[in-house]
């Protein structure tokens, strides 16, 4: 980013007040009253109501539509372990996205915490108050023993974004890219930079949506992971595979996909010219992609190129996820968000990327048309079919699933989010 631009992310965050969320009221409270309706004696009623069945606290307050946005702060976008504290701004970032895509009211949580069971413990302890927890910005190994332990001890969704948010997202631009450059993904030869939360998860999605695991070559930091290495752990272990290559310039020979979760410019052109005939490129860390999208496509004009960015096309982001996926769990009551919830989101949003484009999302991104190409492989997330598309896959397959506790919603299909309420 220029200077200006980094000003001006400081100025949007500091100015007229400081952050990017309020809490705003919903009842009148001008009189005396109101005042004893929403507060003595009158709060009292519902207290005794939500003793004597705690299902009635989805009635009266505002748990239902009501998400924790909880982090450590270990993983803050491809930054690094910065600490619970500097990890604000994207939690409440997060809920900006909550609520402006989806309806959806959250809270920011940063937790100081000393093990990962001390992380389980706190937000454990905090978790009948909310509709759902999105897990933030954890980092690996911890995020995949403290997802399991929360949803197993939580009757609420319990979902890493991190993981599953951008696997879900990926697995639907990659289906689309692949079949743009001709390829299928049992065949496509696929090169992973990265072995944390989002790369694991990813792989594994991509595995389950077709792709070969012997076709598929993971790498940390210290390169690629294969069956003779020492001292993986149990989670990059799942992806050790026999091969001789051990860096990423052996590893990108020939390969038809790159998938980047790693960090800031680590791919580099004669990487990326390596590559197979109509490569794909998902450089997805935030903020700083592994490879300029610029340098890419000079350097491949034949590449399908995508990054985590708003201001580049093809933004391959959990935000196309997240906000969608809670609405759709939120409005069932579905007591987690499970495969069969995952993969619906995938092909909702796959699908609506073949469809014409509305006049808004061009307006919105100053383009005269966005087709189904190269260029646009994946909706935006300013695209409000996104509300009704998603909300109601994910819905309908946690219906069938099992996992909903309330029928598929009367009030569906959303078409804005001043609908979430229905009426
Ligand atoms: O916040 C974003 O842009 C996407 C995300 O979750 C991350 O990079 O950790
Ligand atoms: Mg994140």
């Amino acid at each position: 980013m220029t200077d200006a631009k980094k000003q001006a992310a400081l100025d949007y965050h500091a100015k007229p007040i400081p952050g990017k969320l309020s809490v705003e009221l919903t009842k009148p409270t001008a009189t005396a009253r109101d005042l004893s309706l929403a507060y003595s004696p009158g709060v009292a009623e519902p207290v005794r109501e939500i003793a004597r069945d705690p299902e009635n606290a989805y009635r009266y307050t505002g748990k239902g539509n009501l998400v924790a946005v909880i982090s450590d702060g270990s993983a803050i976008l491809g930054l690094g372990n910065l600490g619970p504290l500097a990890s604000k701004p994207v939690m409440e970032g997060k809920g900006v996205l909550f609520k402006c895509f989806a309806g959806i009211n959250s809270v920011d949580i940063e937790v100081n915490a000393e093990s990962p069971q001390a992380f389980i413990d706190t937000v454990a302890r905090i978790a009948d108050t909310w509709g759902g927890i999105n897990l933030e910005d954890i980092k690996a190994p911890e995020c995949f023993e403290i997802e399991q332990a929360l949803i197993e001890q939580c009757s609420i969704p319990v979902f890493h974004d991190d993981q599953h948010g951008t696997a879900i997202v990926t697995a639907a631009g990659m289906l689309n890219a692949l079949d743009i450059a001709g390829k299928r993904l049992e065949d496509a030869r696929i090169v992973c930079l990265g072995a944390g939360a989002a790369a694991i998860a990813c792989m594994k999605l991509l595995i389950s949506c077709g792709a070969c695991s012997e076709n598929l070559v993971m790498l940390d930091r210290r390169g690629v992971i294969h069956a003779g290495r020492e001292g993986l752990n149990p989670y990059k272990a799942m992806f050790a595979v026999e091969t001789d290559k051990r860096t990423l310039d052996d590893a990108i020979d020939g390969a038809d996909v790159f998938i980047g979760l790693s960090g800031p410019n680590l791919m580099t052109a004669d990487h990326i010219r390596k590559m197979a005939p109509n490569p794909i490129v998902f450089a997805c860390t935030n903020p700083d992609p592994e490879i300029n999208p610029e340098l890419a496509r000079e350097t491949r004009p034949d590449v399908i190129m995508a990054t985590g960015r708003s201001d580049y096309p093809n933004q391959v982001n959990n935000v196309l996820g997240f906000p969608f996926i809670f609405r759709g769990a939120l409005d069932v009551r579905a007591t987690r968000i499970n495969e069969e919830m995952k993969v619906a989101a995938v092909h909702a949003l796959k699908d609506l990327a073949r469809e014409p484009v509305p006049q808004a999302v061009l307006d919105a991104y100053e383009l005269d048309h966005m087709t189904f190409g190269p260029e646009y492989i994946i909706p935006t997330p300013v695209d409000v079919r996104l509300l009704e598309r998603i909300t109601s896959a994910v819905a309908q397959a946690a219906v069938d699933s099992g996992v909903a506790r309330r029928p598929y919603p009367a009030h569906y299909p959303l078409k804005t989010v001043d609908d979430v309420y229905g009426s």
